[in-house]
């Protein structure tokens, strides 16, 4: 069951009208409160009509709420921590659900005033598409949410936030937040830059040759083109704020490609094939141990493999 009575939704994006439209179907009767920083898209949201008010600063939405979800790029969500301060009711809880998390951490929990609990949360699930009118109640179904809370965080306050996403379709999890970046870098993040560059390496090649590269793309090619259509600020924030573990990953991939470009330049054969059996037997193994192919479960595979991070 739902505890909150009055939940605010900073930023209205694809996220927030997910949580609002999967708050309706879960029987929420409480208030629902957004705002965004642009007029246009307080109107737009105003329009669609999944919040009971559109308040016209962050300030002004948090006033009363017993759960904030701040919903913003990563980038924001510092300067907005600073501005609701002062507006926090004592015994509320403020939460998240940025792609990264030990920036948020950094950057957030210094505003949360005494009586007020921070506990960071990340929904794996989204689409390439951005805004209020993006969002859809199913978003979250069977999906992970990830919450990282900090040290010394009451535990009925971090299930009271569980059963919140349980309500919205999620599974919910937690785990270290340096621990949840590496995993996500390697999930999430990097294949995004591999997409964003893909997309732009086939675009280079049909300027210099005219040819129809994305024609006549396969679908492999086209997943990508999907994922390379992501919001801008939203992956500029990721990446500039998961910067280590980004560069970790990315690291160990470019190490793993070369080794498969000098396979291939040398015509070494059974390198190839290893490795593709090897990479094979791993997909099977995610089927065969009883695991949907979703990204949240291929995210748990890796998290199983990688070593705990120490927190930075
Ligand atoms: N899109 C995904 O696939 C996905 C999945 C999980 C988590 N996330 C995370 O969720 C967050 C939101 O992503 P989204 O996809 O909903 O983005 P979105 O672009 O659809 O929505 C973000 C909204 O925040 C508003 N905004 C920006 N700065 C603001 C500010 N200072 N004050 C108030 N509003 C502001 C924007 O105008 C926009 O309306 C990001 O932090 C992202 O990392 C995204
Ligand atoms: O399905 C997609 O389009 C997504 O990119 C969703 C996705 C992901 O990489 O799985 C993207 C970013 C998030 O922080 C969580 C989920």
């Amino acid at each position: 069951m739902i505890e909150y009575k009055h939940v605010a939704l900073l930023g209205l994006g694809l996220i927030s009208s997910s949580i609002a439209h999967a708050l309706r179907r879960a029987g929420f009767d409480g208030k629902i409160v957004g705002t965004a920083r642009s007029a246009a898209t307080r109107q737009q949201a105003a329009a669609l009509g999944f919040c009971t008010r559109i308040a016209e600063t962050n300030r002004e939405a948090v006033t009363g709420a017993d759960l904030v979800i701040i919903c913003t790029p990563v980038g924001a969500m510092g300067g907005i921590a600073a501005e609701i301060a002062p507006a926090l009711s004592p015994g509320a809880t403020v939460t998240d659900v940025g792609s990264v998390k030990c920036r948020i951490i950094e950057a957030v929990s210094p505003h949360i005033p005494d009586g007020v609990d921070f506990i960071p949360g990340h929904p794996l699930a989204g689409t390439e598409h951005s805004g209020p009118a993006s969002g859809f109640a199913e978003l979250f179904d069977n999906r992970w949410c990830l919450l990282t809370p900090l040290e010394g965080t009451e535990t009925a306050a971090i299930e009271r936030l569980g059963t919140f996403w349980q309500a919205l379709g999620s599974r919910v999890d937690t785990m270290d937040p340096s621990h949840h970046d590496l995993v996500l870098a390697v999930t999430s993040h990097v294949p995004h830059l591999i997409a964003y560059t893909m997309v732009g390496v086939a675009d280079d090649l049909q300027r210099v040759t005219e040819s129809e590269v994305v024609n006549y793309s396969a679908a492999g090619f086209r997943d990508f083109t999907r994922i390379a259509a992501s919001d801008p600020t939203m992956w500029r924030d990721v990446f500039l704020n998961n910067k280590e573990a980004t560069l970790e990953i990315l690291g160990r991939f470019t190490e793993e490609l070369f080794a498969l470009q000098r396979a291939i330049r040398t015509g070494d054969g059974d390198h190839l094939h290893d490795y593709f059996t090897h990479t094979r037997a791993i997909r099977r193994g995610i089927i065969d141990a009883g695991q949907d192919t979703a990204a949240p479960d291929f995210g748990r595979f890796v998290a199983a493999k990688l070593p705990p991070k120490e927190p930075s």
